[in-house]
């Protein structure tokens, strides 16, 4: 992948807070189009990451560029290009709707002859139109949400860093949240989105990053990880009257990492990019097992998080 085509582009990222190692080495590359899911437990280090790309945590090693430019060079013409909502926000409860992003119009420059048709797209886009002489304290988190969502639009920014938009919201703002982030990705816009919680995000990334005390475990699209957590999958088989040579024998299949004999049963743990879940069911049909059960270990993404995280945190 060339840079041009990148729009993030992070390489060896260190952050420290004093005696703190915070972010340890991180490098992930965004291409342009992409919705890039950052996902850790808390502490991990997300927040800090985003901050660096949003030009905000000055104190850092490494490079870290946003459509070529570094970071550090030139952060003025970076916040031009970004859009970039943090985990807590203030939203000036004391003004309607439409003042806030006025507000927000007259800060990123617009000129005025284009706020009120902007102000009025980025609010049908985000469904608030009917909102928008409501007080912002007046409006459900929900709602608070999709209008800090209108207020990174604003500027019409290539990339949006949203530092966990849907934390604190019910199910029902959350999917809001979700369809919203999808007419963004439809727009063309390059996203990093982070959360703590997989499976909000799996729907909606085409690529994964999954962080644990400041260092990225694993990256790539779903597929991918699956397939990297995959050569983890453990299969319990019962088999009737399992002979110490069977189970010798089955140790020597190529592709099966080891077999744990239980009271019960056995738990065979499968190298699966050599041995498929289904060829190691013939491989023991072929050494002559009878199989009372076969159930391989779901491997959902909740599971993989965990299975890759194992709850550390920085
Ligand atoms: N300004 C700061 N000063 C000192 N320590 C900090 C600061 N900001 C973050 N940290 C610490 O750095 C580590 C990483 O924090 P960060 O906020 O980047 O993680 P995160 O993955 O975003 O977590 P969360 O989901 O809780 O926001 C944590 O241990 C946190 O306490």
């Amino acid at each position: 992948m060339t840079t041009e085509t990148n729009v993030v582009s992070v390489k060896n990222l260190n952050v420290h807070y004093g005696k703190l190692h915070a972010v340890r080495g991180i490098s992930f590359e965004i291409p342009k189009g992409e919705v890039f899911g950052f996902i850790g437990p808390n502490g991990a280090g997300k927040s800090s990451t985003i901050r660096v790309l949003a030009t905000l945590q000055k104190k850092f090693t490494g490079q870290v560029c946003v459509n070529g430019i570094e970071v550090r060079e030139n952060p003025d013409r970076i916040r031009e290009m970004i859009g970039f909502m943090p985990d807590f926000f203030g939203v000036y409860e004391d003004l309607t709707a439409r003042e806030y992003l006025h507000f927000f119009a007259a800060a990123y420059r617009l000129p005025k002859d284009r706020r009120h048709s902007t102000v009025s797209d980025v609010l049908e886009l985000t469904d608030l139109t009917h909102k928008i002489d409501s007080p912002v304290d007046s409006l459900s988190r929900g709602m608070k949400q999709r209008l800090a969502l209108a207020r990174v639009l604003l500027h019409d920014p290539d990339l949006l860093l949203l530092d966990e938009p849907a934390s604190g919201l019910d199910p029902r703002a959350r999917i809001e949240v979700r369809e919203l982030l999808k007419a963004m990705q439809e727009m063309g816009k390059t996203i990093l989105i982070s959360s703590h919680i997989l499976h909000e995000l799996a729907q909606l990334c085409t690529r994964i990053g999954i962080i644990e005390a400041g260092q990225l475990v694993a990256e790539g699209s779903l597929n991918e990880i699956f397939q990297q957590l995959s050569l983890k999958r453990v299969v319990h088989v019962q088999i009737v009257k399992l002979s110490d040579e069977a189970l010798k024998e089955m140790e020597q299949i190529p592709g099966i990492d080891s077999v744990e004999r239980h009271t019960d049963r056995v738990a065979i743990r499968l190298r699966e990019d050599e041995l498929a879940v289904e060829d190691l069911h013939s491989e023991l049909v072929r050494l002559g097992c009878k199989i009372r059960m076969f159930q391989p270990e779901a491997m959902d993404m909740e599971t993989a998080f965990m299975k890759l995280t194992e709850g550390v945190t920085a």
